[in-house]
This record gives structure tokens, sequence and C-alpha cells, in this order.
């Protein structure tokens, strides 16, 4: 019963609100953990003219490279119906679209680098905008610290939780060889060079959500499914809420 209000009132009352963006930093209680509800940015300069929604999503970052995150994303959708906005994908569609930053875009890609957050997060804002969906599932970012606190101070808030897919990295070298799905970064020099940029630039986040208690290490080796059946119970404590339903 207090579970259940506590969620409404926190979903609830900001649709479709005018407040100011403090009211959307008031923590959400369910069950054990403690969530922050996620507003949608009011930057119109970021957003290109995309007009603002001042509602509440539940945000989850998917992280791990070459882990079978989107795999296990495409699952998630299905039993869950968030909607899953893959990082990668976005920046991919810069290069396909001629946009400006396209070169850019797939040389940093290319060399297995991290492009520039404003591009990233200014990408994922517009697909957060113009979806109907209040469920995201962010896979491949924050990708660095930086990317992470530019976010996070657009959106004014942090993920509700972070999916973390530990893939040892034979395994995932052996994936991402035989993804085959014509990517100029699935060959052996680029995957070297992410590995490293994981290490280095991507690990500090994951530790940074888990010392806030929000990660949810998943191990990624295994069959699809065995692998679902971790992911499931974490969206499950959820799916049984008719107000989380709802968002
Ligand atoms: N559990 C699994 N076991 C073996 N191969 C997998 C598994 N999950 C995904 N794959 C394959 O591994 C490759 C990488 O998966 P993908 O979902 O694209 O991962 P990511 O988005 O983390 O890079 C794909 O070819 C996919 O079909
Ligand atoms: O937020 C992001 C997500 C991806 N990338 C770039 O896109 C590449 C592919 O990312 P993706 O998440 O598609 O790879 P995956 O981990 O799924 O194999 C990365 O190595 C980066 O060069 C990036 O710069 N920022
Ligand atoms: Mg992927």
């Amino acid at each position: 019963m207090w579970r259940r209000a506590t969620i409404q009132s926190s979903f609830s009352y900001l649709i479709n609100s005018s407040s100011s963006s403090s009211i959307f930093k008031q923590p959400i209680n369910i069950f054990s953990h403690t969530f922050t509800s996620t507003p949608i940015p009011f930057h119109p300069q970021e957003m290109d003219g995309i007009p603002p929604k001042h509602i509440s999503r539940f945000i989850t970052f998917v992280l791990g490279p070459g882990s079978g995150k989107g795999t296990q994303c495409a699952k998630i959708v299905e039993t869950f119906g968030f909607k899953h906005l893959s990082a990668g994908d976005l920046l991919r569609r810069e290069i396909v679209s001629d946009s400006k930053y396209g070169s850019m875009i797939l040389t940093t890609i290319k060399e297995g680098r991290i492009v520039p957050s404003e591009v990233t997060v200014k990408l994922i804002l517009r697909e957060i905008q113009s979806s109907d969906n209040l469920k995201f599932l962010i896979d491949g970012f924050p990708r660095s610290e930086e990317n992470r606190i530019a976010f996070e101070q657009i959106i004014g808030a942090e993920p509700n939780i972070v999916l973390f897919f530990d893939c040892p990295e034979e395994e995932m070298v052996k994936r991402v060889l035989s993804r085959n799905q014509g990517r100029i970064d699935d060959n052996i020099d680029t995957i070297k060079k992410r590995l490293k940029v994981f290490e280095a630039l991507n690990r500090p986040v994951i530790d940074h959500y888990a010392t806030k208690g929000k990660v949810h290490k998943i191990n990624a080796v295994g069959t699809v499914d065995q692998i679902f059946e971790q992911v499931r119970p974490v969206f499950a404590a959820f799916e049984h809420d008719a107000d989380w339903k709802a968002v």
C-alpha cells in the first residue's frame, strides 16, 4: 500500500506538471531501493526546438561492451515494454544520415574512442523526448564519467538502475568477431582499443553507481535465455506494481 502510494505520487504527479525541475529530485522508495525519478530536461537550446515535456521517466543504463547487451535489451523490451535506445545505433544512424557530426563519429568509433558527450546526450534526449514510452533502456551509455555527468546535469537526476553485463574478454572478443553486422569497429585492433577504453573510462561509471547500490551485475556467460533469467527478476520486481506498469 505504502509502496503503491509512493510510486503513484512520484510518477503520476509529475505528468504534465509545469513545476521547476527541483521537484523531480525527490527519491522514490521502491522495495529496499531508493530511486530518483528521472525528469525530462528543459534545455530548449539543446533540443533543436523540440518542446520539453515535464514527465518523469524510469531510466535504466545498460553497460558492458560486446557482452550481449543489445540481445538482452530486445528481450527486456518484449517482456517488460521498455523503449530501447542504443547509443551506438543512434551514433551509427548519424553517420549514414549525413549529419554534420557523421565523419567525426565514424573516425571515433573506428578508433574505439568515445564520441563527445554533447553529441550523444543530444541524440538520446531527442529520442526520450519524442517517445510516448516512459520506461527506457539506454544501451551502451554512459561510456565515461564525462558522459555520465553530462547526462545527469541535463536530466537533473540519476538513472533508476544500471545493468552491467559482465563478460570475460575472451568471450566478448569471440562474440564481436562473429557478429557479422558489417560494423567498422568489429575487428581485433579496434576491439583491443575498446577494451582499454572500457577499463579506463567506462569502469569508473560502473564503480560510481555501484557505490550508490544501483548496479545489477549480470553474468553474461551462458545462453541468451539463461542470462535473461538473471535479468528478469530485476524488472519483475516492478512489473507487479500497477503504477509502475502504467509508467
Ligand atoms: N548469450 C550469448 N551467447 C553467445 N552469443 C551471444 C549471446 N548473446 C548475444 N550473443 C551474440 O554476441 C554478439 C554481440 O551481441 P550484442 O547483443 O550485439 O552485444 P552488445 O550490444 O553488448 O555489443 C551478437 O552476434 C549476438 O548474437
Ligand atoms: O555512448 C556512446 C556509445 C557508443 N559510442 C561509440 O560507439 C561504439 C560502439 O558502441 P556500441 O554500444 O554500439 O557497441 P557494443 O558495446 O554494443 O558492441 C563505441 O565503441 C564508441 O566508439 C560512443 O562513443 N558513445
Ligand atoms: Mg550493442
